[in-house]
């Protein structure tokens, strides 16, 4: 739809248009063109060029002129309508009723500001709100007739949407049927949004980067652009959610139509029927099976309220399972809401409350590669130092040369980054439109940067590997790693006196650490007695650590804690691994054959065994004493295997499985035949419906696992 040379003049007067935050009549014009540009590339393509914060900028300087210039509004302005991602790939459908966009409020005063308007439209001193979160995803309407789900429709420019039923059905969170016509309803028209968890998104990324394929960039590109996929199966590997947040239209059964949202009805609003409020549609909704936000939704009178619990909700954001990028602010009545009434954009009843941004523009310097612990060479992007979220980024990873090549990232790039909840930030895309000609390719090693040894990958891996075991870089990470928090814990002895031993020669390698030279450490600036002393004691403590930390410090490839506790558990000495065949090793809970080849050539390699033996001498503990006490009448749970999904409501997680592992029983991490106990809270989701398949696998509350454990 646009030239190539049009794209780099919009981009241009984006830019203009950004760096002069003056309001007046002359940009007009050019607000519109470059607004209607990046609503095309974010809706319709799926590929924005600036920040959300931005487009909001320039969308707000549109506003502002056009409120002190009425008569310059036309119909087509950006403000007027829904942006629109309609494409050709699935059916067209109206709507029953239009689904809007949002007014936005970014800060406290411009929430009180709407607050001024929703007063004078309702004649209250002051309005009963309910606030939820704004879910960030991709909106859908849902249509139900006699308990049926007969349609879902993506928002597309408001009025009409794209007929994506079949992949609909495939979210678990949404009934295909519900007791709509206990409430007398027999025709409704429901909405929400399709997002998808922080856990499914990083699930299907893991995924994505084992085999080598391009990763998602955030949660929200994630479910809207699984909604349009051609293969509803594709659909369902995805792995979605839906919040449904919105009452939008009904039918009774004795044939009546009632006015929500704006439409015409014949019925007059329930007073205190459930569907006189907001938040009573939200409860009717949760009564019928759907996930609404009950739980997450709050009433309150007054702006100061809510001003109050969208700041303390925003401080909660991270802590969420899934992404959310704001509030919206709703007044309750839903009386009052139709006397508010709407324009062709926003409803005036409602107003979103966006958290702070997450996404920022900068510009790609450099691309530095380090070599890891097991010899895996990661791109690292530098970037002009930018802010976001509460932290200063200054280099991200790009994990590897397909990646770079996906998002064709080059040197000299302007680049979104995110930094999404507590997900290290990541690059969203480059921005090839903004270029001048003076970037530069990134060219990905052939050799290590460290040693000079010559790359190799594996067919089927993303990754490139340096394979020289001596390679200083794997040397040291290594060494961190077998010292780090969750292996040999050795705290006084970190990353940085780690690198600063070796620099000195005084540490070449794991067995070093046991045989420190502590004299000429005391030589050094900054080693007083005591912290010498620490030292000392912290490194002869760590000889005593139990097995599966020297298993997992060791830095086997695919080896995380959860195996090193597995294979600990089945020996009695770290030494019967290297007699175990890569059968046996499958045959442990949670190995499959890339984790048991890992294993096996580990302890068929000569230099690994050397050092297993050099461990040993220096006094490490290569037993299991566990195993020795387990089995007895005080472990009740012995032999036993559980596995916890869903949260859990008396129990930390953590609680829970410390008591199984206390009474004997093991942990899986996935379901599988091996699995005997899968204790089940809120909202469990494909593991339960895997063990639902499997006959041997009890499925338990949360309160049978706790009489289960006769507490
Ligand atoms: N970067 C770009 O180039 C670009 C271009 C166009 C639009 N945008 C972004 O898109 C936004 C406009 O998009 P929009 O019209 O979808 O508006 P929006 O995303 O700001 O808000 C409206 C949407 O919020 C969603 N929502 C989530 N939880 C909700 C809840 N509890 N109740 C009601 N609605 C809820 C609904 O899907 C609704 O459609 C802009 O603010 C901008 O940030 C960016
Ligand atoms: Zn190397």
């Amino acid at each position: 739809m646009y030239s190539e040379e049009q794209v780099k003049q919009l981009q241009q007067r984006t830019r203009e248009l950004l760096s002069d935050g003056d309001v007046n009549e002359q940009k007009l014009a050019h607000l519109r063109e470059v607004l209607r540009f990046h609503e095309y590339r974010y809706y319709v393509l799926s590929e924005s060029l600036i920040p959300d914060a931005d487009y909001d900028k320039l969308y707000k300087q549109l506003k502002a002129i056009e409120l002190a210039h009425p008569n310059l509004i036309t119909p087509d302005s950006p403000t007027q309508r829904v942006g629109s991602n309609l494409t050709k790939t699935f059916p067209t459908v109206q709507h029953l009723v239009p689904m809007l966009s949002l007014e936005n409020s970014s800060n406290a005063e411009e929430l009180a500001d709407w607050d001024r308007k929703a007063q004078e439209l309702t004649g209250l001193q002051e309005v009963e709100y309910c606030i939820e979160p704004k879910f960030d995803g991709a909106s859908i309407s849902l249509l139900y007739e006699n308990d049926i789900l007969v349609r879902g429709v993506t928002r597309g420019d408001g009025v009409e949407g794209e007929e994506i039923t079949t992949n609909i059905k495939q979210i678990r969170s949404i009934p295909l049927s519900a007791p709509f016509s206990k409430y007398g309803i027999q025709q409704i028209e429901i909405r929400g949004e399709i997002i998808m968890s922080k856990k499914a998104f990083e699930n299907f990324n893991e995924l994505q980067a084992a085999q080598g394929l391009s990763l998602l960039a955030n949660p929200r590109n994630a479910a809207s652009g699984s909604l349009r996929m051609k293969d509803p199966k594709d659909v369902a590997k995805r792995n979605l959610d839906a919040f449904l947040y919105h009452i939008s239209y009904y039918v009774t059964t004795d044939g009546h139509t009632l006015a929500i949202d704006g439409r015409e009805g014949d019925h007059p609003m329930p007073e205190n029927a459930p569907l006189g409020t907001h938040s009573g549609s939200l409860d009717l909704l949760w009564e019928c099976g759907f996930r609404s936000p009950k739980e997450e939704k709050q009433v309150v009178t007054g702006i100061a309220e809510v001003i109050r619990h969208v700041t303390d909700y925003e401080a909660l954001r991270d802590t969420l399972p899934y992404e959310i990028d704001g509030m919206v602010i709703k007044v309750n009545s839903l009386a009052l809401q139709d006397q508010m009434g709407m324009t062709t954009h926003h409803p005036r009843w409602a107003t979103a409350y966006k958290f702070k941004a997450r996404q920022a523009t900068t510009r790609l310097r450099d691309v530095e590669f380090q070599v890891g612990r097991t010899g895996a060479v990661t791109p690292v992007a530098k970037l002009d130092p930018v802010y976001l979220a509460g932290v200063t980024v200054s280099s991200i990873s790009v994990h590897n040369e397909e990646y770079i090549r996906e998002k064709d990232l080059r040197k000299g790039d302007t680049v979104i980054i995110e930094r999404a909840g507590d997900v290290i930030p990541q690059i969203v895309q480059s921005i090839p439109e903004g270029r001048d000609g003076t970037e530069e390719e990134i060219v990905f090693p052939r050799h290590c940067p460290v040693c000079g040894s010559e790359l190799f990958k594996t067919e089927g891996e993303a990754v490139w590997r340096c394979i020289n075991i001596e390679c200083k870089a794997q040397v040291l990470e290594r060494m961190i790693h077998f010292v780090s928090k969750d292996a040999m814990d050795i705290r006084s002895l970190g990353e940085a006196n780690i690198r600063r031993f070796y620099e000195l020669d005084l540490l070449k390698d794991v067995p070093g650490i046991y045989g420190l030279n502590f004299s000429a450490i005391g030589q050094l600036e900054g080693y007083g007695k005591r912290s010498i002393e620490n030292l000392q004691a912290a490194i002869e403590a760590s000889k005593q650590q139990p097995l599966y930390r020297l298993i997992y410090a060791l830095g086997i490839r695919f080896v995380g804690e959860t195996t090193a506790k597995t294979l600990a558990n089945a020996v009695s000495n770290l030494m019967e691994l290297k007699d175990k065949t890569e059968d046996e090793l499958q045959q442990l809970e949670d190995v499959g054959i890339k984790v048991a080849n890992s294993i096996y050539q580990f302890f068929h390699n000569e230099q690994n065994l050397e050092l297993l033996k050099q461990l040993e001498d220096l006094g490490l503990n290569l037993q299991n004493h566990k195993k020795h006490n387990a089995g007895t009448d005080d472990t009740p749970l012995h032999g036993q295997t559980f596995l916890f999904t869903g949260t859990l409501s008396k129990l930390k997680r953590s609680e829970a499985e410390a008591m199984v592992e206390a009474n004997g029983g093991k942990l899986l991490s996935g379901v599988s035949s091996k699995l005997n106990y899968l204790i089940v809270g809120e909202d469990a989701g494909s593991k339960l419906e895997k063990a639902k398949k499997i006959n041997t696998v009890r499925i338990l509350t949360e309160d049978d696992f706790i009489q289960l454990l006769g507490k």
